[in-house]
């Protein structure tokens, strides 16, 4: 007997667009058509309700979504805010699907109809007015919205969050550094002297000890050194960077605003490949420099160009921006860069990658920046190819390296697994990951899904497939609308809508706690890429999962993946390790770890045979097969 789960499921593997050449075993095994049913649906009784709601989301592409997507929109840098939301385009015609009943209370509610959100770039959404203006800024600026939520009684929910408890989990991770005169790392905040405002605020943000990034990172910036560090996703990078340049800032004298001028002078820069990533530094900047007196504003391509002038206008220290949108107004001559101090690139390869390099190059050396030398600059990634550091050190006066745990490495608090599983059955797969994943949550905590595809057409038609199979799922992507990203972030982050399928547009940096489980749907060319994505949950000493679906056309990531996952102490299989052995034998020559050389092997590019770098990634060059064109940098 088929149960209702059983049908849908058999039909949608048969679906054009779903087919594949290779043939799953199940369907060899059987009758022709797939006949996989995955465990939990099996002996299922027929579920009735309709699915009422629901509309194919198929209409919003825009028949270019099928390339990889390359980080940004596709369109023109200041989108319209006024397109539908997430769900704009639903209807409540029946589709006829029997619904599975998973999750219906909150199937639908995500995007609450037409919604549309403000593409603004002021994270903090707080009603609460400040009750905190009497703290002493030195600038006297005492108009901050406290950022701070209330403190409320646990509820046991969000306990973990910041309690830097699980941090312990990092104690003996190896550090190194090389360079000069390197200044000793800190143990506790108390030893830096952050100045007592930002004390005061790391306290709010109940960070009780600093992180081993922070510890070596922090007193080496507070030094004036130049920098570039390397350390495993979720370890606190962002507060390495943002500290020194606050307190950096504080130090120095007040640098007296201009008043009235159309052109804004930042002391700081930081750059982040993606919007979303921006807006959350933002955010996190803002949070540390509450009264100080600091201005932090952020300005980044698809929200209203004009919010952005007037944030300017109103005064900045600390600018966040993504490229493509900072080389707009650089050259409308709204913003000049001569005043910079304080140079920050997080997801520094990345910002580095190939393709991007002239752009960056016009931010920092064409345009009216102080060179390397008079200002101080810091790099910060979970990844540092050989081949980008050396470009990178362009950017760099004499600096010091520091790589917390192995370069490019994983943390072990990420439980990865690896199956092998046939493009047809990736869904069935996937269903039962899901269920899984929801049989470990209880009522009253959020257990977030977020799962990668490679093309933004994917993304749609997965995110499709899961609504109409009863999934509250949504999803992210470069060909959706800046205020749909940010919609679709939202309702992940709250757990309105645990699953989110997304590209490789939220696979650096996002920070969204309870995302307890990762999946490789379709995994990426790049194994740097994949020490990202997985690195969304695991984070900040919490542990995580990471599940990646593997078959044969993933067989140039088979050997940098089982050397990644020996490194973090991971299971490999014993099929994964046939392939990578295949793959040494010329079948995996594209990813850029695969070409022989020491695993992993490189740290400091600079200790290295000539600064040449020898071949570490001799095994096709480096590059992200996504990483194509300039809107990726808006
Ligand atoms: N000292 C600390 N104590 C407690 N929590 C911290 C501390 N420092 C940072 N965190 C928290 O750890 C989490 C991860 O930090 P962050 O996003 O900066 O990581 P990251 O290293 O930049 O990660 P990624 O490589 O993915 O960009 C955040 O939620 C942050 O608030």
């Amino acid at each position: 007997m088929q149960s209702a789960w059983t049908e849908p499921a058999a039909q949608l593997v048969a679906e054009p667009g779903n087919t594949n050449s290779t043939v799953s075993a199940a369907t060899q095994a059987g009758s022709g058509r797939s006949s996989y049913v995955p465990p939990h649906l099996r002996n299922k009784p027929k579920a009735v309700a309709p699915i009422d709601n629901y509309v194919s989301v198929a209409a919003r592409s825009n028949g270019l979504g099928d390339s990889r997507d390359n980080l940004g929109s596709a369109g023109p840098a200041d989108l319209p805010t006024t397109s539908a939301g997430a769900w704009g385009s639903r209807s409540s015609a029946s589709t006829g699907m029997p619904s599975t009943g998973a999750w219906s209370a909150g199937r639908f509610s995500a995007g609450g109809g037409n919604k549309v959100v403000s593409g603004g770039s002021d994270g903090w959404q707080s009603n609460r007015t400040s009750s905190r203006l009497n703290g002493k800024s030195t600038w006297g600026v005492g108009t901050d919205v406290d950022p701070f939520p209330a403190e409320e009684p646990s509820t046991g929910v969000f306990d973990q969050e910041n309690t830097g408890i699980n941090f312990d989990a990092y104690e003996d991770i190896p550090v190194e550094t090389s360079g000069e005169n390197v200044p000793p790392p800190v143990s506790t905040f108390a030893e830096i002297d952050l100045g007592q405002i930002l004390n005061e605020n790391i306290r709010r943000c109940k960070y009780v000890k600093p992180t081993p990034v922070q510890r070596h990172a922090i007193p080496i910036s507070l030094s004036g050194r130049d920098l570039m560090a390397c350390a495993q996703t979720g370890s606190g990078k962002t507060a390495a960077f943002c500290f020194p340049i606050i307190a950096g800032i504080m130090r120095s004298s007040p640098p007296g605003r201009p008043r009235g001028g159309r052109k804004a002078f930042p002391l700081a820069l930081i750059l982040s490949p993606t919007r979303e990533l921006s807006s959350q530094i933002h955010d996190e900047a803002k949070k540390f420099s509450f009264q100080t007196g600091i201005r932090v504003v952020v300005t980044y391509g698809g929200a209203p160009v004009h919010n952005q002038l007037r944030d300017l206008e109103r005064g900045v220290e600390i600018l966040v921006a993504t490229p493509g949108r900072l080389v707009d107004l650089l050259e409308r001559g709204r913003i000049s860069l001569s005043a910079i101090r304080y140079l920050a690139l997080d997801e520094a390869d990345r910002m580095l990658d190939m393709g991007f390099e002239p752009q960056m190059r016009k931010i920092v050396e064409q345009m009216d920046m102080p060179p390397a030398g008079q200002r101080q600059t810091m790099l910060f990634s979970a990844t540092f190819p050989r081949e980008i550091q050396r470009l990178a050190s362009d950017f760099l006066g004499n600096y010091i390296f520091l790589a917390v745990g192995r370069v490019g490495s994983s943390t072990d608090l990420i439980a990865q697994k690896i199956e092998y599983v046939l493009d047809a059955d990736k869904r069935s797969m996937l269903m039962d990951l899901i269920h899984a994943q929801k049989a470990l949550g209880t009522s009253n905590q959020h257990q977030l899904t977020l799962v990668f595809v490679e093309t933004k057409r994917g993304a749609d038609a997965l995110e499709d497939w899961l609504s109409r199979m009863g999934f509250p799922a949504t999803s992210i992507h470069g060909d959706r609308t800046q205020s749909e990203r940010e919609q679709a972030l939202r309702s992940f982050r709250s757990g309105q809508t645990p699953i989110l399928v997304a590209t490789d547009v939220a696979a650096r940096g996002l920070d969204i706690p309870h995302v307890a489980h990762v999946v490789n749907f379709d995994l990426p060319n790049d194994i740097d890429d994949y020490v990202h994505r997985i690195g969304r949950t695991g984070r900040a000493g919490n542990t995580g999962l990471a599940t990646a679906l593997f078959n044969e056309k993933d067989l140039s990531l088979a050997r940098p993946l089982a050397e990644l996952m020996q490194e973090a102490h991971q299971e490999v299989p014993g099929w994964l390790m046939n392939f990578a052995s295949r793959a040494n034998f010329g079948g995996g020559g594209r990813n850029r770890r695969s070409g022989g050389g020491p695993r992993f092997g490189g740290r400091d590019f600079r200790k290295e045979s000539g600064r040449g770098g020898g071949d570490r990634y001799s095994g096709g060059g480096y590059g992200h097969a996504n990483a194509v064109g300039s809107s990726a940098w808006d």
